[in-house]
């Protein structure tokens, strides 16, 4: 019961914002016209369930111009259900959709504000495959929460329509058992009640695996989808390892716990099946069973027999919605577990205490470009791995971080660009500075050239002369005419060609801070030291800190820092103080 509650608050969390929101009154009018249609759908079920037993009577009186006109009235209740039937599903669709947007939009608001994405990459497993909650839960949530939603409403009235007339229709009925006669008020109604309830219970005990069952397959589908498209990605690597037989074991490793859930699954699906197959057969019968004494011994007319089984079937019905159901109810609560899940990730993701982000103070003065103040980087698992105890660095100053590899100068720069969120210190920057990260391998969305070279800002904010220019400054001559390409970029420039675009970027750019992280290293030395050369004249206010193992850096900055030690954290040093005290 209590999971229920839950359950219930959950969707109500999850659904209710939509019809608050800016749209909410195009939501509020189609999901008030959806349910105008329901019960209107209801009502013509009752309409067609009294006209049973006109039609019935007219059969047994052999009345042919009562069985035409009924035949006639027959018609207008059927064109009037199909006509509710075709719109309620068309202005379902449409609610659907304009939901969806809303809340996809939100999400992918959500995921994308304060670095959301990454923090959530970096704080585990609590929210697997944020794109599929994305594309497929948010989907499945909507449509689900419709249907279910207005199914339930439409039964419930139903529930209440018809348990009406059987309670009216039991009081012309006695029931008689082993020759008694019997007034039990509304014996109809309980016999409805009693045979629905305790399918439905038997149902839900039954089914219950299920909702686990489909929550792990839906996970284990993504899964193997995601190790798929990486697969795709690193294709050439792969190839080129001759990683296929690792690459298939590990594939084969990912399919094999969907076929282990998927029987698991199926036999769940079985259990149930017996149950509702047996179930629904006995429903046709057991209307009948029930009201056939009165008929047989003459107190009612065919006519009643036939409105009471066709009410009878349609409590029933009513009540056993959650059973015919029931699967769809268990795909329901898996995607709403997910889609909570997901927001409760996001938002501890988002949370100040819970990752706390390096405060990036700005201040009005140009003193230094840069300045870090007691910082204390740590990893995931909060152990630490950098201090900086205190460091100024003037505009337009080139310094070196250099470090044994694994020594954390990744991290750092993470930390000082703002997007490494554990640890402590300050970073502090001048008003409205920009401070761009270059890694050694670049992003380069798919897509169109001019759009990968402009990333992240669009492409048509600059002239295409300038695109030309910048591409040219870096030796991507050839690359000009392919300005307006479409290509898997990644794969089919060299990495030096990518790292020469990510520099033609920040020429673009022209940030007041700009992190190379090890962002020339796939280039020949003097390639290197040209564009260092056109940094320095093209980008002279820019302050440049970059990491880099070659010892022909050196030349190119005007400072080296040494991450030093040998034990965690490693200090970031000056290398003057480096040779005055050895770490
Ligand atoms: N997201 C992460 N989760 C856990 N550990 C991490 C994460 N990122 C980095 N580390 C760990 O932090 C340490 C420092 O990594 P980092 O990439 O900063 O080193 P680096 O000095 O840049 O190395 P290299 O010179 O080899 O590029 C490594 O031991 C690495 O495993």
């Amino acid at each position: 019961m209590r999971a229920l509650l839950t359950l219930l608050n959950d969707i109500r969390r999850l659904a209710i914002p939509y019809f608050r929101s800016e749209d909410r009154w195009w939501g509020l009018g189609l999901l008030g016209a959806v349910i105008a249609l329901e019960l209107a759908y209801v009502y013509c079920t009752v309409l067609l369930t009294r006209w049973n037993n006109a039609f019935y009577d007219a059969i047994q009186e052999k009345d042919f111009a009562a069985f035409k006109y009924q035949l006639m009235v027959f018609c207008g209740i059927a064109v009037a259900s199909i006509i509710v039937a075709v719109y309620q599903i068309y202005l379902k669709q449409w609610l659907e959709i304009r939901w969806r947007r809303w809340l996809t939009r939100r999400y992918l608001e959500h995921w994308l504000s304060n670095e959301t994405h990454y923090r959530l990459r970096l704080s585990g497993d609590a929210a697997d495959n944020p794109d599929q909650r994305i594309a497929q839960d948010v989907n499945l949530f909507v449509s689900q929460t419709i249907s279910v939603g207005v199914g339930l409403l439409g039964n419930i009235v139903s529930l209440c329509s018809f348990s009406v007339m059987l309670w009216s229709l039991s009081g012309e009925m006695e029931l008689s058992l082993f020759g008694l006669d019997l007034h039990i008020p509304g014996y109809l109604f309980w016999a409805a009640l009693i045979y629905a309830m305790v399918g439905t219970l038997i149902a839900h005990l039954i089914g219950k695996p299920l909702v686990r069952l489909n929550f792990d397959q839906q996970r284990y589908e993504a899964d193997f989808r995601v190790d798929m498209v990486r697969l795709r990605e690193n294709s050439e690597q792969v190839a080129m390892l001759g990683g296929e037989a690792a690459e298939g074991r590990k594939l084969e490793g990912r399919f094999a716990r969907i076929w282990e859930n998927f029987f698991s699954q199926m036999k769940a699906q079985k259990r149930l099946t017996w149950f509702t197959a047996g179930y629904n057969q006995i429903s046709n019968v057991f209307p009948f069973v029930v009201v056939s004494p009165a008929y047989f011994a003459g107190t009612i007319q065919l006519g009643i027999l036939m409105q009471t089984a066709s009410a009878f079937g349609s409590v029933q019905g009513a009540f056993s919605f959650f059973i015919s159901a029931y699967t769809t109810l268990a795909e329901w609560t898996s995607v709403v577990n997910r889609l909570t899940g997901f927001e409760a990730a996001m938002q501890v993701a988002k949370r100040d205490d819970g990752l706390r982000a390096f405060p990036h103070r700005r201040t009005p003065t140009q003193q230094a470009a840069l300045s870090l103040a007691e910082m204390d980087v740590r990893l995931p698992d909060g152990a630490p791995i950098v201090s900086v105890d205190g460091l100024s660095i003037e505009k337009g100053e080139r310094v070196l971080v250099t470090g044994p590899s694994g020594g954390g100068k990744t991290t750092l720069f993470r930390a000082i660009a703002g997007i490494w969120p554990f640890g402590s210190g300050t970073v502090t920057l001048p008003e409205g500075a920009q401070v761009m990260i270059l890694p050694q391998r670049p992003y380069l969305p798919v897509g169109r050239l001019d759009e990968a070279l402009a990333y992240p800002l669009e492409a048509t904010r600059f002239e295409r002369g300038t695109l030309e220019e910048v591409l040219r400054a870096v030796s991507l001559d050839h690359l000009v005419p392919r300005l307006e390409e479409q290509a898997l970029w990644p794969h089919v420039l060299s990495l030096g060609e990518q790292q020469r675009l990510s520099i033609a970027r920040a020429l673009l750019e022209k940030p007041d801070v700009l992190l190379l992280d090890e962002a020339t290293a796939a280039l020949d030395e003097p390639t290197e030291a040209a564009l260092y050369a056109l940094l320095r004249q093209r980008l002279p206010q820019t302050t440049v800190l970059s990491i880099g193992h070659r010892a022909t850096l050196n030349a190119l900055h005007d400072r080296v820092l040494v991450l030093a030690g040998t034990a965690t954290p490693r200090r970031l040093i000056g290398s003057a103080q480096l040779q005055a005290a050895p770490a």
